[in-house]
């Protein structure tokens, strides 16, 4: 009997179990949280027909293994290759499904199957003195570090990875943001993410937070000042908040040997693409040109990632060293909108919004008069200017799958536009907005916005293919959310959600 021993690196298993027909997957945590050892190795033997099969699996493993001897017991596989494997065992295979954790290895989940009665594949459990692990009834796909996870879209991304069944640890200064938020996140997730209020220029206190979860292998990375207004009013501060912070998580993260990034960026790098032939729906060729100091901070992070991950990725090459574990994802997405469906979480902006469906928010509720409209005199198809308008739990998904793609199929440092690729102008929006809430809305066309474009509309062409992410919900859906948030909590985080929104939680 041939046995191969393997670690599964990312993908949320969870899914890959709920999607399972098998009733003795779906019942591995009470399995798992009186089993014993929880250091386990998947062995894996073929009979039959699957031999082809299972010596092509064994030897795309065994090339992986080698890939990562820097692992020296567990393999990072190939997420897809591991999927593959538990759908070859399928429904009555698997009795027991345990899963281990290792503090050492950043490969952070073994699993095994046990008692296969079927013929062809069949599982075994094995011990491993290798591999640390701790007790757990859930099943951690990795760990992530979310600088500004209590933020508008920081919240959701740690919704989105704490359902994927990632554990999560947020970081947030909480200049910009509320507690409450981890409270709603909990509510939704069954499950908390820990938090530490650290700022983000702080690299003693991120130094510390790594200290204390050795699980962590990534980052994804919010924390930011985003005032594109103030960031003209107050420069240096931006530069040192978003320039000098990124800069402090790169050193943190080395020490740590935490080495992928997912960067939270935007599509103002592009700044005005109508500036080019033929580059509106914008793709990622896009030249880069930002036309605001905010912008110009995300541009320049993107562009330290880079030259940092690439030199990280070059001097350990040279030095013979495992080197493609260091992996950057510059996700710059379009306008962001939309709140959870449950009406009980969604962007909760201290002091005065300053983005348009917020400040529609606050028409629909009576807290401001009229909305003031930028501009009809721009040559759009009815002189209002154009987005790309993007549902933020369709956002929160798009950092799920660039993190996964990164732990996977580990490319270096790539920019992903995440967008819709469907433009809607202002008018378009205030008349969505205003079908939900079942009245017009009061509004006011005043002179253009300064630094504002006529069309920041995305080509998702890239995004859609390799990580196969595409937007799945409407602007529709997303003023829909947005109303039912907004209506329901119109202090935000500093008042109780209904009753009857809880209840509906509690009953789902
Ligand atoms: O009171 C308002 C506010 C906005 N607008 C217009 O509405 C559109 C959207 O404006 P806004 O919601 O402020 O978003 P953007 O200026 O497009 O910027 C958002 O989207 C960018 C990416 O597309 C991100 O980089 C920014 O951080 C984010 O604020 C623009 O045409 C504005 O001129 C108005 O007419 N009246």
């Amino acid at each position: 009997m041939a046995f191969q021993r393997l670690s599964m690196a990312s993908r949320p298993l969870p899914r890959l179990l709920a999607s399972s027909p098998s009733p003795s997957l779906s019942s591995y945590t009470r399995t798992a949280s009186h089993a014993q050892p929880l250091s386990l190795s998947l062995a894996i033997s073929a009979v039959g027909p699957r031999d082809r099969h299972r010596s092509q699996f064994q030897r795309r493993i065994q090339l992986q293994r080698h890939q990562h001897r820097h692992y020296p017991s567990y393999s990072q596989v190939d997420p897809r290759l591991s999927r593959q494997l538990i759908r070859g065992v399928s429904a009555p295979i698997a009795q027991t499904l345990l899963v281990a954790r290792s503090n050492k290895i950043r490969s952070p989940l073994s699993l095994s199957l046990s008692h296969s009665h079927r013929p062809g594949l069949f599982f075994s459990t094995a011990t491993s003195p290798h591999l640390q692990t701790r007790r757990s009834t859930t099943m951690a796909v990795g760990t992530v570090l979310i600088t500004g996870g209590t933020g508008y879209i920081g919240s959701f991304t740690t919704l989105a990875l704490l359902d994927a069944g990632y554990d999560v640890v947020i970081v947030d200064s909480l200049y910009n943001s509320s507690k409450v938020a981890i409270d709603r996140i909990e509510l939704l997730a069954g499950r908390r993410p820990d938090f530490y209020q650290v700022d983000i220029t702080n690299e003693k206190a991120l130094d510390e937070v790594f200290a204390k979860h050795p699980a962590i292998d990534s980052v994804i990375h919010f924390a930011a000042l985003k005032a594109v207004g103030e960031s003209s009013i107050i420069p240096l501060e931006y530069y040192r908040v978003n320039v000098g912070g990124s800069i402090a998580l790169l050193q943190s993260m080395t020490r740590y040997n935490v080495t992928n990034i997912v960067f939270s960026s935007s599509a103002t790098v592009y700044g005005d693409a109508t500036r080019f032939p033929d580059m509106i729906p914008i793709p990622e060729h896009c030249p880069i040109g930002p036309t605001n100091t905010y912008g110009r901070t995300k541009s320049m992070i993107e562009d330290v990632i880079t030259d940092y991950v690439n030199a990280q990725r070059t001097n350990l090459e040279k030095e013979g060293k495992p080197f493609q574990q260091w992996n950057g994802a510059l996700l710059r997405y379009f306008n962001p909108c939309g709140a959870h469906p449950s009406g009980i979480m969604g962007e909760d902006p201290q002091g005065v919004p300053f983005n348009l469906l917020p400040l529609l928010g606050q028409v629909a509720t009576g807290q401001r008069e009229k909305l003031l409209v930028f501009g009809e005199d721009y040559p759009s198809r009815d002189g209002t200017a154009i987005r790309d308008y993007i549902h933020v739990v369709d956002l929160a998904r798009g950092h799920l799958e660039a993190l996964n793609y990164l732990r996977s199929k580990q490319p270096g440092v790539k920019a992903w536009n995440l967008g819709s690729g469907r433009g809607s102008t202002v008018f378009e929006i205030i008349k969505a907005f205003s079908n939900v809430v079942g009245r017009d809305l009061k509004y006011e066309v005043v002179a253009r916005r300064p630094g504002d474009v006529l069309d920041l509309t995305a080509n998702p062409k890239l995004a859609n293919e390799e990580l196969q992410w595409k937007t799945e919900l409407t602007m529709e859906k997303a003023c829909e959310d947005l109303w039912r948030w907004v209506s329901n909590n119109p202090q935000g985080y500093r008042q109780e959600p209904p009753a009857e929104l809880l209840a509906a939680i509690k009953k789902a």
